[in-house]
């Protein structure tokens, strides 16, 4: 079994919790509990290797020291926005260089997802927005809706998971100590 741990980041009311329990139970809930961190625990098989996964979904209201700790336990990060709210789309270059600078490397695995892709009506940031961002930010990205599409969950997920066992090889490989 191959560990890897992920954190799932972005502004309140993105669909961060949706996101963690779609991916590992297949269902929509419309409303959960906010104040609490939780740990999302669950196996893959990801090409070969078969994936021991931890999510981790910090509270909304968590300090910077204890979000600085769950960036240095995390090996890979997904980076949410609501394609209808804009000031989550811009909070994530603000994330981003905090994972850079905790992380202290600009090579970090991350999928920029821009959620809530349902509400066309109310869509504030267009896709091409957010491949622009994503391009200027290393991040790889998926447009899609928690609410509607496992498969898309799944798909960004497991693109992240892939990113990280690439990058802990080549980290293997170039410095066998890091
Ligand atoms: N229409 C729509 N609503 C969504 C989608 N994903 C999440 N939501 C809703 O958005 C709201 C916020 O979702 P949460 O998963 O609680 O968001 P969060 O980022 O964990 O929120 P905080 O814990 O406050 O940071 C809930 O009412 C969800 O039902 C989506 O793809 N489409």
């Amino acid at each position: 079994m191959v560990p890897v741990k992920l954190l799932i980041l972005g502004a309140q009311n993105t669909g961060k919790t949706a996101l963690c329990v779609r991916f590992v139970t297949r269902r929509f809930i419309g409303d959960y509990d906010h104040k609490k961190e939780v740990t999302y625990r669950c196996s893959r098989v990801v090409d070969q290797d078969s994936v021991d996964l931890e999510i981790l979904d910090v509270a909304c209201k968590s300090s910077v020291a204890s979000l600085e700790s769950s960036i240095r336990w995390a090996d890979g990060f997904l980076l949410l926005y609501s394609i209808t709210q804009r000031f989550t789309f811009l909070e994530v270059p603000r994330l981003k260089k905090l994972i850079e600078q905790t992380k202290q490397s600009l090579v970090v695995p991350t999928v920029l997802v821009a959620n809530k892709a349902d509400l066309e009506i109310g869509r504030e940031v267009t896709t091409e927005e957010g491949q622009r961002l994503a391009k200027d930010l290393r991040c790889a990205f998926r447009e899609l809706s928690v609410a509607e599409a496992f498969l898309a969950v799944e798909a960004a997920v497991l693109q992240l998971i892939r990113l990280v066992l690439i990058s802990s090889v080549l980290c293997l490989t170039v410095a066998p100590t890091c």
